[in-house]
Order: structure tokens, then sequence, then C-alpha cells
């Protein structure tokens, strides 16, 4: 494939309470199927639909885990939306087709945040604004397909073989990928772990900020 003037990047915002394998094994997986360049992790300060829960780790901890987690790959994990100072994926997306015009974007995300996306705001503008690629999720496949976004969503969605070639599709456009199951999840981790971000590895007195902003 003749390769384009962009830089290809998908977008994996996530609460990362914390960064697990399980996102660096989708990630990966991502950007082969996707043919990216790299891949942003976008490190929530607040995921609006989770507002108020008491076991979300501070910001500067669940960016560390996320640092540390993507180490070694083509994965930057940043807290460009505290920077810009969104909350709201559409904002977030809005603000980086602005900022970064020499970039192509696509979302990613796991089947469980499909199953939900109905309740994002103004989801159907996010799907106008960039291609969706969705990963399978053990356990979260089945709400997702019947879900209402699905519902809306059914009439766009591309043959996973024809990943590669999403920066020419027409949106909106969703394309579903299937990689090896990985039942990973935060919620285990904290339950297993629930002082994680106390760990040394996680206690960074860097600021919040990338030290090397995507350019
Ligand atoms: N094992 C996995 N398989 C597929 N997608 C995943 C997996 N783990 C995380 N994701 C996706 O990564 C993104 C960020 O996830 P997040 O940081 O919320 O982790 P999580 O494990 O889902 O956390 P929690 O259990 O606290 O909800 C979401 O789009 C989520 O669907
Ligand atoms: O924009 C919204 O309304 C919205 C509602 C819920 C979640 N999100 C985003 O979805 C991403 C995944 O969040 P999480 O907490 O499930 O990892 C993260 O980038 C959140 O900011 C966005």
């Amino acid at each position: 494939m003749a390769r384009e003037a962009v830089t290809r990047t998908g977008l994996l915002g996530g609460s990362f309470n914390p960064a697990h394998r399980g996102h660096r094994g989708i990630t990966l997986a991502a950007i082969r199927a996707l043919g990216l360049d790299e891949a942003w992790w976008l490190v929530s300060p607040g995921n609006p639909l989770k507002a108020g829960r008491g076991d979300m780790a501070p910001l500067t901890a669940r960016l560390a885990s996320a640092r540390r987690m993507a180490r070694r790959a083509p994965i930057r994990a940043t807290a460009v939306e505290q920077r810009l100072g969104t909350r709201y994926t559409i904002d977030t997306i809005r603000a980086l087709k602005r900022r970064y015009p020499k970039r192509r974007f696509i979302w990613l995300m796991g089947a469980d945040n499909l199953a939900e996306f109905h309740r994002w705001r103004d989801w159907r503008s996010i799907a106008r604004e960039v291609p969706i690629a969705v990963v399978a999720r053990p356990g979260y496949d089945d709400d997702a397909l019947a879900g209402v976004a699905m519902g809306w969503l059914r009439r766009s969605v591309r043959p996973a073989s024809q990943a590669r070639f999403w920066t020419r599709w027409s949106l909106p456009a969703l394309v579903l990928l299937r990689f090896r199951p990985d039942p990973t999840s935060a919620t285990l981790l904290r339950q297993s772990n629930p002082n994680w971000a106390e760990h040394p590895w996680h206690r960074s007195d860097a600021a919040p900020d990338e030290p090397r902003p995507p350019s």
C-alpha cells in the first residue's frame, strides 16, 4: 500500500485505572490490523459517566501506569485531554483534529464501550467525525451487537478484511475487530490490588502531561 502523507493514529480513550496488558494487547493488534503509524492512549482526567466514583486513582498514577505499559511500543500515553481542557470525547476529537491536521484519527474501543456508546454526549457526531474500530471483549460482545448504538451504526459496518483502508471510508464507519480474546480488566486488577496506585512505580512526581507533546 502506498504510504500517505498523513500519520495514521489510533485513539484509545480510557480511565486506565490501572493500565493493563489487555490495553497493550488490543492496541498492538489494532495497529497491525489498521496499518497505524501509532496509537495514543488518552488517559481521561475523568470519564463523564464515572464521575464521583471513589475508586478512581489520581490522574498522575493512572498516567504513570499507562506509560509503563506502553513502553517499547508505538503507543504514546498522554493526558492531552487535561491539557486541552476537554472531558467529552466529541470535544476531544474535534480539538485533536483541529490541532493535528496532518494526522488521520480512528477511535478504538472495546465492545463494552460500544454497548454504552449511546450514553456518550453527541455519540452520533463522534461517529461522523472519525471512523470507529471496536475490539471484541469476552462477555460484552452480545450486548454491544444488540445495543442502541449498533442499531444506528449497523449499516455503516465495514468488513474487517478492509480494515487497512479506513482512511478512505465515508463516515460514519465502524469495523469490528476480533483478536485473541483477553479477559484482563482494570476492575479485576483493582480487586486483587486495591492499593496499586501507591506502588512507587505509579507515584510519579512528573506533571500529568507528556514530556514530549505529540506533533
Ligand atoms: N481486555 C480487553 N479487551 C478489549 N478491550 C479492552 C480490554 N481492556 C480494556 N479495553 C478497552 O480499553 C479502553 C479503556 O478501558 P479501561 O481503561 O476502562 O479499562 P477496563 O479494563 O475496561 O477498566 P474497568 O474494568 O475499570 O472498567 C476501553 O475502550 C475498553 O473497552
Ligand atoms: O464523551 C462522553 O460522553 C463519554 C462518556 C463515557 C466515556 N467516554 C470516554 O470513553 C473512554 C473510555 O472510558 P473508560 O472509563 O470506560 O475507560 C474515555 O476516553 C472516556 O472519556 C466518553
